[in-house]
């Protein structure tokens, strides 16, 4: 028996405007009750791969196949009302006019009943039974993504495409959402493809996250690999604050104030940076000018004097200027820990947390 193939391929997708590369070779396959998220800054082409998608703008290079099918490609494009693609927008743009009901069934096909046995199925998933027949006016914010949410999967479409669908709703209605919505899109089994400029939301929604910059796919992988192993500074620094130290390598060491790292792999001579997010710096105390004995594990200890500490619920975040050469690192510390500033404290680096990259 054949392989089963990928509910949704994109191979080698490439969109051009004005001559600039927008979408530039993006590859990715997503399977029947996986979440791939699209996740990078504002103008990294996350929408323009997902407008491509769905078949409202045409790829100028590449193929889209939906279950083995080619829905885009050269010399092949097929409309986006048979392509079997949900589609979740930010703006949930339900027909006003129309009742709850009636928006969830405006896609369905069949006789009557079959129809209504679906709308009644949907909205009692996203626990909306009992509204049907309110308008979207009548409903919150949370309500309205609920029923788009209802509609957008009542003809059991086999992609589903979000575009920032939760940026629009209150900050304590959002995780609870996201995570009915992720129940419900893994119930019905449909291939999702999310697109946020959030870490936090891929983080949290995510089977696999696709980093993009510049049009391009620059690691992607599920959530714990890509913020454990980032494949550049700037993939480190867009999951958390990061810690630069700039050293030298000589041989397959790195001398820092804090110590020495293996940098394998570096040039001899070649300017090195070993990044460190602030949780993975180690606070502790002066004594009498001397700070901790230096340990394998956490290296020499380096003293800095407090610049500011802010308390922000679940950690406290400590700013330190380092006495070595006057540069700012940032620590986080769970909890309350609130020194003054002015006051003197060690800093140490754990280095199986440490990222090693040439700097540039
Ligand atoms: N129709 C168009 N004509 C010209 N340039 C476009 C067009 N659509 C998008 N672009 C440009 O392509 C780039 C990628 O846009 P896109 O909307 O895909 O980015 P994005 O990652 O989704 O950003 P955001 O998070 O801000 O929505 C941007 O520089 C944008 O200005």
């Amino acid at each position: 028996m054949l392989p089963t193939p990928p509910r949704l391929v994109v191979d080698h997708l490439s969109r051009f405007f004005a001559g600039r590369a927008v979408v530039d070779d993006v590859c990715l396959e997503v399977a029947a009750g996986q979440v791939t998220c699209l996740l990078g800054p504002s103008g990294c082409g996350k929408s323009t791969t997902l407008r491509m998608i769905a078949g409202v703008d045409r790829p100028d290079g590449g193929r889209i196949l939906i279950d083995g099918t080619e829905v885009a490609g050269p010399g092949r494009h097929v409309p986006p009302e048979h392509r079997s693609v949900g589609l979740m927008f930010q703006d949930f743009a339900l027909f006003p006019h129309l009742t709850v009901t009636e928006n969830v069934a405006f896609g369905l096909k069949g006789d009557r009943a079959a129809r209504m046995r679906r709308v009644d199925e949907l909205l009692e998933r996203v626990t909306l039974s009992g509204f049907g027949k309110k308008h979207p006016h009548e409903l919150s914010g949370g309500e309205q993504q609920r029923v788009a949410l209802a509609r957008a999967l009542a003809p059991r479409p086999k992609v589903m495409l979000m575009d920032e669908p939760f940026s629009g709703l209150d900050n304590r209605l959002r995780d609870g959402i996201r995570d009915t919505t992720l129940d419900i899109l893994k119930d019905e089994g449909t291939a999702v493809v999310l697109v946020t400029h959030e870490p936090d939301e891929a983080m949290r929604m995510a089977d696999e996250i696709a980093l993009m910059r510049g049009g391009r796919i620059m690691q992607s992988g599920a959530p714990y690999n890509i913020y454990n192993t980032p494949v550049d500074k700037a993939a480190a620094a867009f999951f958390s604050d990061i810690n630069v130290i700039r050293g030298t390598s000589r041989g397959a060491l790195t001398e820092t104030p804090f110590g020495a790292f293996l940098t394998p792999g570096q040039a001899d001579g070649a300017a090195v940076d070993i990044v460190i997010r602030p949780q993975h710096l180690k606070i502790d105390f002066d004594r009498a000018g001397r700070g901790p004995s230096p340990t394998p594990l956490e290296g020499t200890p380096a003293s800095g004097t407090v610049i500011r500490a802010r308390y922000l619920g679940r950690e406290s975040l400590v700013e330190f200027r380092m006495a070595f050469d006057g540069s700012t690192l940032t620590a986080s510390v769970p909890g309350v820990f609130l020194p003054k500033p002015g006051t003197t404290l060690w800093l140490m680096i754990r280095r199986d947390k440490c990222f090693v990259f040439p700097a540039k």
